[in-house]
């Protein structure tokens, strides 16, 4: 529950006196809507189907003295009126009150989801290493959209509350010990309906974990067809996910179950109480008509309020596990903060005018784990000269790069630029000097000068084809019918694997960067559009730090300095040539071993 007051707070920060004007709205439809059902009993006793003296009641009576001397015909068109216009003006109220409520519901969601999404951005790249992706696409979306429709489902038990109140306030104005009556056994429903507000809680949390679940499981086997495909595994794949949406089945069927029996109960009870009130009513007490349709009025106005009291809190209940969720997200992204909003404008890119230092750097994934997935390392990478990084896999060749870049931290040691210490005031200017490129870059589903310009929105056409130049990619892109505004697809589908790599540097070139680090970024590609690319590179060299990381070695001839890296260490350091000719190194046998598999 202390997630949803959270949120209330908020709502409460975010509306402001938005959220009282709504309220006061509901109190008036509250209070319209009292007064207009009691006003149908002197109008059935003007009618003269029942012989209704109102002299007991007190706001009846009160009625019926206004229209003393007043001809019938004359008083039943002015109580009508009266209906009516009370009626119209509950009805404007409604409506308004009602866009007034989706108004400041949406606001709030749009509020929340800009902040979930800015905070996300927000936060280091650790953040991103401990946690599925999954999971957080699932609370920004589904777990979001419950957090709505509970925004929703709190203003109208808002709403109920004070109806509730105003038809509480009116019925024991009209009669005291009736109200009490039904009072007393309302709140007994409600406490008795604890029970079912805790089972709709903890089926939200079921809830909650099978569409985690889906999602991520989805999301896996779609990124994994071409495996499930090519070796057979649709059976076990399509059995993992009928048992997993016969969960979900089930679970919305319980949920469902458990509210549809509390509503039953609740009606079961009401007829019941009804039937017991107006027999007494009838034969111990001896009741007349205009009190009989008064308990008739009272329990029809106020049994309702109850049982939707108790169903908004019920449902309120099982969305409660998606606010904690969004909360917990929110929490989380605040402690792994490493930016702030006002850093986007401020930050300024840093010129590299020696370059990068590693002393005695020591990091691991898991601080609980005695293994280090960088060790005791110390290199100096220079200004404007190509460093490549090699080694066979799991050596450590990303995570320097990582740490290269400001997106982890080492456990010990430092790294330094220009013999300035990396600390959190730098990382974010150094991060602004770098381009990087990985593997599978990331390309939108737009035309390729968007794709280009969201690294500078401000670049002319010129700077554009000029860095497609030298990237070696403005021969494409000018064969293309539309040119700049072609229109690539999904993640560049549209694009040869080598014109989307050639892109993705066009782009990082664009932004004129200081340090320019290419992950593997031609391994997926033939040795036409690799040469392309290597070219393009060898154009930049002398303008920017290039830090390459390269499995085909036949790639890195050109560099300045090679580092060997192997279980986390670098184990050797110079130029190609130099370590080519060490034959006992690890880099003369890894160009061994490659250039017989190219055999
Ligand atoms: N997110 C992570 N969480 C835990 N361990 C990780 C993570 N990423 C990498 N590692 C581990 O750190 C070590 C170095 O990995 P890294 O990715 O830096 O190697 P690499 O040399 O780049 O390998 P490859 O050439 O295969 O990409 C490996 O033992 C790897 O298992």
């Amino acid at each position: 529950m202390k997630h949803l007051l959270h949120f209330t707070k908020r709502i409460h920060d975010y509306s402001g006196k938005i959220l009282y004007i709504n309220l006061i709205c509901m109190i008036l439809i509250g209070f319209l809507e009292g007064v207009g059902i009691f006003l149908l009993i002197p109008l059935i006793g003007l009618t003269g189907i029942l012989d209704i003296s109102t002299e007991e009641v007190p706001f009846l009576s009160w009625v019926n003295e206004l229209f003393i001397g007043i001809p019938e015909t004359i008083s039943l068109i002015l109580i009508l009126g009266v209906y009516v216009i009370l009626m119209v003006g509950q009805s404007i109220f409604k409506r308004n009150q009602t866009i007034l409520g989706v108004k400041i519901q949406q606001g709030f969601i749009r509020h929340l989801r800009d902040e979930s999404y800015g905070s996300l951005l927000q936060v280091n790249w650790g953040f991103y290493l401990k946690k599925r992706k999954t999971d957080i696409i699932n609370i920004m979306t589904n777990e979001t959209f419950n957090v709505s429709a509970g925004i929703n489902l709190f203003l109208q038990f808002l709403s109920s509350l004070i109806f509730t109140f105003i038809q509480i306030c009116i019925a024991l104005y009209l009669s005291v010990t009736m109200t009490s009556f039904i009072l007393v056994f309302g709140l007994i429903l409600i406490f008795f309906s604890r029970k079912f507000i805790k089972k709709s809680q903890s089926l939200g949390k079921e809830t909650f974990q099978l569409t985690q679940t889906y999602l991520a499981g989805i999301t896996d086997h779609l990124n994994g067809m071409k495996d499930i495909k090519s070796n057979s595994l649709e059976d076990s794949h399509l059995s993992w996910f009928h048992s997993l949406t016969e969960k979900m089945e089930k679970n919305r069927i319980k949920l469902t179950t458990l509210n549809t029996t509390s509503q039953m109960i609740f009606k079961v009870v009401s007829s019941l109480l009804i039937a017991i009130f107006m027999f007494f009513s009838i034969k111990m007490f001896m009741a007349q008509p205009a009190q009989l349709m008064l308990i008739m009025v009272i329990f029809s106005r106020l049994w309702p309020r109850f049982t939707s009291i108790q169903s908004n809190l019920e449902q309120l209940g099982s969305t409660l596990p998606s606010f904690k969720a969004l909360l917990d997200l929110q929490n989380e992204c605040r402690e792994a903060r490493e930016l702030y909003k006002s850093d986007y404008k401020n930050i300024k890119s840093i010129e590299i005018k020696k370059g990068l230092d590693c002393r005695h750097v020591y990091f691991r994934y898991n601080p609980n784990e005695s293994t280090y997935a960088l060790k005791n390392i110390n290199v100096h990478i220079p200004s404007n000269r190509m460093t490549a990084i090699v080694g066979p896999s799991g050596a450590g060749k990303s995570t320097l790069i990582d740490l290269l870049m400001g997106l982890n931290q080492p456990d010990r040691g430092e790294v330094r630029i220009d013999d300035i210490s990396l600390t959190s005031d730098h990382l974010l200017s150094l991060r602004k000097s770098i381009s990087y490129i990985p593997q599978d870059p990331f390309l939108f589903n737009a035309t390729i000068r968007e794709n280009l310009m969201i690294i500078d929105p401000n670049a002319s056409d010129e700077s554009i084809w000029e860095s497609l130049e030298f990237a070696a990619a403005d021969d494409f892109v000018s064969k293309l019918p539309q040119g700049l505004d072609t229109l690539i697809g999904d993640r560049g589908v549209r694009l040869s694997g080598g014109e989307r790599q050639r892109l993705v540097l066009a782009r990082a070139i664009l932004r004129k960067p200081a340090i320019l680090v290419l992950d593997e970024a031609t391994s997926a590609l033939d040795t036409e559009n690799e040469a392309k690319i290597q070219a393009a590179i060898e154009r930049l060299k002398g303008t920017m730090t290039i830090i390459v990381i390269a499995h085909r070695l036949s790639t890195i001839r050109n560099a300045d300095q090679v580092l060997v890296m192997d279980q986390g260490e670098i184990i050797q350091v110079g130029e190609y040539n130099q370590l080519a000719s060490e034959k006992r190194g690890m880099f003369s046998n890894l160009l061994g071993i490659q250039m017989e598999s190219s055999m």
